[in-house]
């Protein structure tokens, strides 16, 4: 595991937000288990509920590129804030539809991280 390579990679990408609205910039790493990044930022709209948020950003990414998302080893959320951010409820729902329940999602910020699981971030999500 490469934290630091990640945190690194959400914090560069979380500087191309495009987050005129909220001003409240955001970055997300996916590192597979051969060492590849894929990033995100999130992109928004002046029709608001358009905003996609970073996380599902590189996830959409990663598909739309072809990669192979059981080989995810984690993902982590860079904001440049004081507070540590946990993922919204629409994308632990997308995490959950591409990664297992024990991948580790972390979220970062110039001082700390903090770790947790897709399965402990949405326990009992739906499924058919
Ligand atoms: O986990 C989150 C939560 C929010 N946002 C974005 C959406 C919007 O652009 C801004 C404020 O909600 O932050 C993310 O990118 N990830
Ligand atoms: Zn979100």
């Amino acid at each position: 595991m490469n934290p630091t390579k990640r945190v690194e990679a959400a914090r560069e990408a979380a500087e191309r937000a495009y987050a005129p609205y909220s001003k409240f910039k955001v970055g997300a790493a996916i590192e597979l288990n051969n060492g590849d990044i894929i990033t995100g930022c999130n992109v928004e709209n002046v029709s608001y509920g358009l905003s996609n948020c970073a996380e599902r950003t590189a996830i959409y990414r990663a598909i739309a590129e072809g990669i192979d998302l059981s080989n995810v080893k984690a993902i982590t959320i860079y904001t440049p804030t004081e507070q540590l951010h946990s993922p919204c409820g629409a994308c632990r729902q997308v995490m959950a539809e591409f990664f297992s329940a024990d991948t580790q999602v972390s979220s970062a910020n110039r001082h700390d991280i903090t770790h947790w699981t897709v399965g402990s971030l949405l326990p009992e999500s739906f499924s058919f």
